[in-house]
């Protein structure tokens, strides 16, 4: 569903993103872990089309990912929300809704407002919601056009811990209905329980990629107690 040939993205003289190859197939889930600057949030910019790519190719249900087929294929929830100053938070939905089609936009968008808790905020405009209900409206409408394909950045961070338990449910669920989805973060204990396996990015590069299944395998032949411990000691800088 995804494939990534040789992704390089250049700042300056800096390989933000060092010529990495993955895939991810259809219905899988994988989280995509790495310590700050690693270049997490460069390869989803990338992806999705917000950076462009130095060089390598980038494939999504078979299409280059600059094509419109690609872009109907994905949603991208950014590491900082963006919303619009001047629309309400049913506007931002409404907006969606139009834009993408979908169909009987109404009833999905209140039970998106009802899971999140921002039914008594529909009417608030984007300038007046806090960090966290800017999340939850971001999340909110890459759901609602049910895409094939999620991308979330950082998802969990700014959310409060009722809404962070919602997003795991909706992981789930968006996993048991076949969707594939790349999450980064840097908590791998956020992906643990869903993830059907792991990439692990350092300075640009894949330095690991494995289910979860063989990461706790491996776990247990180290010193890691803990997949947090195993992450951490792949991920230790030479010489610390
Ligand atoms: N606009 C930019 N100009 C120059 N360098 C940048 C720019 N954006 C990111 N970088 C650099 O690219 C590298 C990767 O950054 P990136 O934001 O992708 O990392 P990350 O893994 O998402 O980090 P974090 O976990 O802190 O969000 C870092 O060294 C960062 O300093």
């Amino acid at each position: 569903m995804l494939s990534i040939t040789n992704l390089v993205k250049r700042y300056g003289k800096q390989n933000a993103v060092d010529d990495i190859t993955f895939e991810l197939g259809g219905g899988e889930v994988v989280g995509l872990l790495g310590p700050n600057g690693a270049g997490k949030s460069t390869t989803m910019k990338c992806i999705v089309g917000l950076l462009r790519k130095t060089s390598g190719e980038i494939i999504i249900g078979g299409h280059d990912h600059l094509s419109v087929a690609a872009k109907r294929l994905f949603s991208y929830i950014p590491e900082t929300p963006y919303v619009y100053d001047l629309l309400t938070v049913r506007e931002h939905l409404q907006f969606i809704a139009q834009a993408y089609d979908v169909k009987d936009w109404k009833g999905k968008a209140q039970d998106l407002l009802d899971l999140y808790e921002l039914d008594d905020k529909a009417d608030k405009l984007g300038r007046d919601l806090s960090k966290g209900m800017r999340q939850k409206v971001s999340i909110c409408c890459a759901l609602l056009p049910d895409p094939q394909v999620l991308f979330f950045d950082e998802p969990m961070i700014g959310l409060d811990p009722k809404a962070i338990k919602n997003t795991r449910q909706v992981f789930r669920d968006l996993k048991n209905q076949g969707k594939t989805i790349l999450v980064s973060t840097h908590l791998i204990d956020s992906v643990e329980s869903i993830a059907d396996r792991i990439m692990i990015l350092k300075s640009g590069k894949i330095i690991g990629n494995d289910t979860i299944a063989n990461l706790k395998t491996q776990m247990m032949q180290s010193e890691a107690s803990t997949l947090e411990d195993l992450f951490l000691e792949l991920t230790k800088d030479e010489g610390n």
